[in-house]
């Protein structure tokens, strides 16, 4: 479907990887996104423990700065730009990781604003152990989204993908300790994610258009008749 550039939806995925595994996740994110014809910005979540934390895990450092020069750090501008907002985050004991809670946190300005109500919100994540808390991880998302006031995106069943990998709660891979890349079927089901939070981030944009352009109508109309 083709959009006019003020039209197009824009998606944001606002992830945290240490060593590579929710980085994969989040480009076949970006990948179904943009062939459902979103413009993405892919942002990494920067560390939050000084140097001397991050020097006592072999690579952490040397990974990081890797990565933080291939995606910038996200922003509250981004998640204002956005109409689709996709954390994503390796799990950290069962729930989120620090480094992209801080980014959450931070948006509390935008919160007081209502600035973020009625965006399309959705969440993937990895663990080390298939069952160390992937979808507790992700589940523990659903609250912060939801009083951020996103409508919420879940993925169900709705493709033949969700059969084979996943969570109905959202993408997932397991790393088995050793940052194994995600499968073929963990990535097909990432790529579905981005196809399906993109196509309801449009449906909630173009409501809101037809309702503000219903709106302005309303008021032509009570204008000319007073
Ligand atoms: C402090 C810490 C806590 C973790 N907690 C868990 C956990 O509860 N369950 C689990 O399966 N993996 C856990 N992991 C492992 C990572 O979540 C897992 O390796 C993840 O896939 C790494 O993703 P990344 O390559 O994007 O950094 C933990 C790792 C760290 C450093």
């Amino acid at each position: 479907m083709s959009q006019t550039a003020d039209e197009q939806t824009k998606a944001l995925i606002a992830f945290y990887s240490r060593s590579g595994v929710t980085e994969a996740l989040a480009n076949a994110v970006a990948e179904g996104a943009r062939a459902a014809g979103a413009e993405v910005r892919l942002r990494r979540a920067r560390e939050v423990v000084p140097p001397e934390v991050m020097a006592k895990a072999k690579g952490w450092r040397e990974q990081a700065e890797a990565m933080n020069a291939r995606y910038e750090a996200p922003t509250e501008a981004d998640a204002e730009w956005a109409d689709a907002i996709v954390f994503g985050t390796p799990t950290r004991f069962g729930s989120v990781a620090s480094e992209l809670k801080a980014y959450i946190d931070g948006l509390g300005g935008l919160w007081a604003q209502g600035k973020l109500n009625g965006k399309a919100g959705s969440v993937f994540g990895t663990t080390s152990t298939p069952h160390g808390g992937n979808e507790s991880t992700l589940i523990s998302l659903y609250n912060p989204m939801a009083h951020l006031g996103l409508v919420i995106v879940p993925l169900g069943y709705a493709d033949p993908a969700m059969y084979k990998a996943g969570t109905p709660y959202g993408a997932s891979a397991v790393s088995f300790n050793e940052a194994k890349p995600p499968t073929d079927d963990d990535l097909e089901v990432a790529r579905f994610q981005g196809r399906r939070v993109a196509f309801v981030a449009r449906a909630l944009k173009a409501a809101r258009i037809t309702e503000t352009k219903q709106g302005q109508a309303d008021q032509v109309g009570q204008e000319s008749r007073s």
